[in-house]
């Protein structure tokens, strides 16, 4: 069990934080954690006494359903100053930019499209009013499907708290470290982590950046299973994302009292509600329900050492299966710095068509398959058979190369990969990120048949 020190437990509320703030956190993915942040605040073989210790009150939080398998099973005790139901009424959030599901109204074209990174064209908005959702497939009712969002953020969400009961967030911060206060404690992130909030835990966001400075990132919005480590197969025990490099906080509640606006989505629609005190009063916890953060610098890469080039399911850091075996709902697949060493090989991603959906970010550096086309910030968008490949520059230049052991290094590339055709938004579809002339990059590709 961890108890955390007095820095982190008795971090009051809406005090900008430096960024050398020591935190303390748990590893693991999925596994039973347990914190308290005061002695004898986590009841001891039994979860809800008679009387919660210290005169805390008893909150269940299950992330799946009470009759889940024991392997997908997801739930957390808390024990807190106040239950999470006390709070005034619920009234209209209107947030014009953060969509659910496929948008009706968009012709989306069977083609290649490509976006230059979005600007901050929203000064003054925290994670909630910064959210732009770029594309997005399935239902928040049906429970399946995502939808990726982009958010630029100059401000702290400070006195603000939200609640996401339509899916997890899986957040992939490109531009800013960010302050994720939830209800199972603290976390810190910076460019290359990346953290994971589950539905229904309540959050806020406060930037770390220099004051003005936006942070800027892209978000999975998962409206189906829970992201979970994928199966390993002859690979064996271990490799790819560890479970232990998956960082959990540890218990920390806010001191002070005073209010907080909490903002909730439950069914598309936002809604927002008074607190007369912070809603990050959790003094103790156990469970396998919480945020959990990853450094991607720990992923263990698997590739190719002799010839061909694999495909990139074995980047597979986290994946949110359907009811299909092997056909995901969302797979989040990374492309990070590693070798590349087979021989007589085309060692860039092939030409293809793929079955399932592709949606690209990329965080730093160069993507090899786009090495000057595709930008830090910026997305691609390969729907389902969509063709697509290497650009004209890195086939000639794979071509032509001399192989020799390579390493791909300072880049960080990532895939929301989905068996459901991804819709872009009316803002991504219209806005002057738009690449027009994306599809030129494949143009100088010739046929060079010699009979
Ligand atoms: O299209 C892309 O760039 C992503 C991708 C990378 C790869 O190595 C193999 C297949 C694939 O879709
Ligand atoms: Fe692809």
């Amino acid at each position: 069990m961890t108890q955390n020190n007095q820095k982190t437990r008795a971090q009051p509320s809406g005090v900008a934080s430096d960024s050398d703030e020591a935190l303390s956190y748990q590893s693991g993915f999925g596994n039973e954690y347990a914190s308290q942040a005061i002695d004898g605040a986590l009841p001891v073989g039994r979860n809800n006494p008679q009387h919660g210790p210290h005169g805390l009150y008893t909150e269940l939080i299950s992330g799946t359903a009470f009759t889940a398998p024991r392997h997908e099973n997801r739930r957390t005790w808390m024990y807190r100053r106040q239950p999470s139901v006390v709070a005034g009424r619920y009234e209209g959030y209107e947030h014009a930019f953060w969509q659910s599901g496929a948008d009706p109204s968009v012709a989306l074209p069977p083609e290649p499209l490509r976006w230059s990174p979005w600007v901050n064209d929203h000064p003054q908005a925290d994670f909630i009013d910064g959210m732009r959702t770029v594309a997005a497939n399935g239902s928040v009712d049906t429970q399946s499907g995502l939808a990726i969002h982009i958010y630029i953020l100059d401000r702290s969400m400070n006195r603000r708290a939200f609640v996401n009961a339509d899916g997890e967030m899986l957040i992939v911060p490109q531009l800013g470290a960010l302050r994720i206060t939830t209800e199972m404690g603290v976390l810190k992130v910076e460019p290359r982590e990346i953290v994971i909030i589950p539905r229904g835990v309540a959050f806020k966001i406060d930037s770390l950046s220099d004051a003005g400075e936006p942070a800027r990132g892209y978000v999975c919005e998962n409206y189906g299973a829970h992201f979970r480590l994928p199966e390993l197969g002859p690979i064996g025990s271990n490799g790819l994302a560890n479970a232990r490099d998956f960082l959990a906080p540890v218990a920390a509640y806010e001191e002070t009292d005073g209010e907080y606006e909490l903002i909730r989505k439950f069914g598309g629609r936002f809604w927002r509600v008074p607190l007369h005190s912070s809603p990050f009063n959790v003094v103790a916890w156990h469970g396998n329900l919480s945020p959990v953060k990853y450094d991607t610098a720990h992923f263990m890469t698997i590739g190719s050492i002799s010839y061909d080039h694999p495909d990139p399911s074995i980047f597979t850091v986290l994946t949110s299966p359907s009811d299909t075996p092997g056909t995901a709902n969302c797979d989040f697949v990374i492309f990070p710095p590693r070798w590349l060493v087979m021989e007589d090989t085309f060692r860039p991603p092939w030409f293809h068509r793929n079955f399932m959906s592709e949606f690209m970010g990329l965080v730093y550096g160069q993507y090899d398959a786009k090495p000057g086309g595709f930008k830090p910030g910026g997305a691609s968008l390969h729907n389902c058979m969509v063709p697509h490949g290497p650009d004209e520059s890195s086939y000639d230049k794979a071509t032509n190369a001399q192989l020799q052991p390579q390493k791909l290094d300072n880049t960080l590339a990532f895939m929301f990969e989905s068996r459901y055709r991804f819709v872009p938004t009316q803002f991504a579809m219209q806005g002057p990120e738009l690449e027009k002339n994306y599809i030129d990059c494949w143009m100088g590709l010739k046929d060079q048949f010699k009979p």
